[in-house]
Order: structure tokens, then C-alpha cells, then sequence
């Protein structure tokens, strides 16, 4: 089961986290216009305090094919994670992303909303090397880092159908992560939110660690 945590903002945060053992340790990465995005360099001295076997993950949420490709190249982080809307960063793109980058594991975020998710899921299958579940708020076009859970049966129709790793997001702690991966059974688990301080969005280490373990330890029956 991997588990990936977000944001990791700073290099002291980056290691501590690394040393937790999560396997992929994430930053926004951009312009740094939005909120706790990183540049380029900012988001290098990050990616270097990530300590094998965890992997930076370098999450862009613009929708932009050629500057995304731009900051790829000049980053070279290990997992690109796209994050932008569907229907503006669409399946084309990020076929050419990956097709540009083949040495660069890509993720893609779907927004679970109900069942033309499914089908989304699946034009992405072949093209990304993961693909990440994440919760919409109803009516609204923006997903990601909401810390609400979605309908999981439609997330455990997506791991089914699709042939790439799936990554399951959306309102996960160490409170409920193994309960999300007996449903879900996906290949791996993102959590932001609930595992940052009260309030905030720095990473409360006890909460990231205690997630991580409940996520290793989750049981996962056969189907
Ligand atoms: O962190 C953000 O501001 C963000 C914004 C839009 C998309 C993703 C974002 N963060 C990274 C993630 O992919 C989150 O870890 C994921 O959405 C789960 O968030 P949460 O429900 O808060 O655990």
C-alpha cells in the first residue's frame, strides 16, 4: 500500500516525513501564485530533502500544457502529478506530457462525481502511470484538498476497471484510511487535510505518522 501525503512545504518537513516512511511526499509546484505553490526553486530544495526510498511528487494544478512541460524539464522531479480540471488539462495532453517524459512516472487526479467518472478513469488508464480519486464539492469545478470523503463504491468501480495503480483521496487520515482501503481496496492512499495542525496547513507529524501506519497495516481480502 503507498501512501502519499500533501503539502510538504519546506525541506526540514520533506525529510521528517521521508524518514516516516511515506512513499510519496508532495508539493505544489507552478508560477507560485496559487497558495503554498512552490517555484521551480523553491520546489528543488524540497525535492533534494526527500530521502529514498520516498519519492517527491510535484503536483501542478495549472492547465497550461507547455508551461507544465517547461517546469517538468527544469525540475526533472520523479512523479508529476497533474492536478488541473478534465475538461481543461484533457486526456490528450497528458498523453503528450507522458509521451515527452517517458522516464517521469505521471498521476492523474479524477474527480469522483459520479458515474461519467468511471469512463474518464478509463480514457486515462493507458496513458498515466497512477491514477488519483479525488472529492469535488457538489456544483463547484474545483477538486483537491477539500478534506471530505466521496462515494466510495464509485471509487472501488474505477480500481476495477481500470489496469493502472489508483490512489484513493479525499478527507483521509489515520482515522479512517484503513476503513477507506478495505472498501476501496486502492494501490495506494493521498491524505492532506486531516493530517495537517488544527487549523493550519503544515503537517502534524504524529497525525502523518499515524496514518501511514494504519495504512500499512490495513488488510486488504482478496475479491
Ligand atoms: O493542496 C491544494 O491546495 C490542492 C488544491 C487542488 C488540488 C489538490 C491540492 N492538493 C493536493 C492533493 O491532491 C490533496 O492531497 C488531495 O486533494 C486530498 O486532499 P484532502 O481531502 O484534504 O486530504
Amino acid at each position: 500500500m503507498l501512501t502519499q501525503i500533501y503539502e510538504v512545504i519546506d525541506a526540514e518537513t520533506a525529510s521528517a516525513v521521508s524518514r516516516i516512511g511515506i512513499d510519496h511526499v508532495g508539493a505544489k509546484v507552478g508560477d507560485g501564485s496559487r497558495p503554498r505553490e512552490l517555484t521551480v526553486a523553491e520546489a528543488r530544495v524540497v525535492m533534494a530533502a526527500v530521502t529514498a526510498p520516498s519519492k517527491f511528487s510535484a503536483l501542478f494544478l495549472d492547465s497550461h500544457m507547455y508551461r507544465i512541460c517547461a517546469w517538468i524539464a527544469a525540475l526533472a522531479p520523479p512523479i508529476v502529478h497533474l492536478g488541473a480540471d478534465v475538461d481543461r488539462l484533457m486526456v490528450g495532453h497528458v498523453a503528450l506530457i507522458k509521451q515527452r517524459f517517458p522516464n517521469i512516472l505521471v498521476m492523474r487526479s479524477i474527480p469522483v462525481v459520479g458515474e461519467e467518472s468511471v469512463a474518464i478513469a478509463r480514457d486515462h488508464d493507458r496513458f498515466v502511470d497512477f491514477l488519483m480519486l479525488d472529492s469535488v464539492r457538489p456544483g463547484d469545478k474545483k477538486f483537491g484538498a477539500l478534506g471530505v470523503t466521496h462515494d466510495w463504491a464509485i471509487s472501488r468501480r474505477i480500481v476495477e476497471a481500470v489496469s493502472c495503480p489508483v490512489l484513493l483521496a479525499g478527507g483521509l487520515g489515520p482515522d479512517n484510511v484503513a476503513e477507506a482501503i478495505a472498501t476501496v481496496r486502492p494501490a495506494g492512499v493521498d491524505s492532506k487535510t486531516k493530517t495537517d495542525v488544527e487549523g493550519g496547513h503544515a503537517k502534524d507529524l504524529d497525525k502523518v505518522r499515524r496514518y501511514h501506519l494504519a495504512a500499512k497495516a490495513a488488510i486488504v481480502s482478496p475479491a
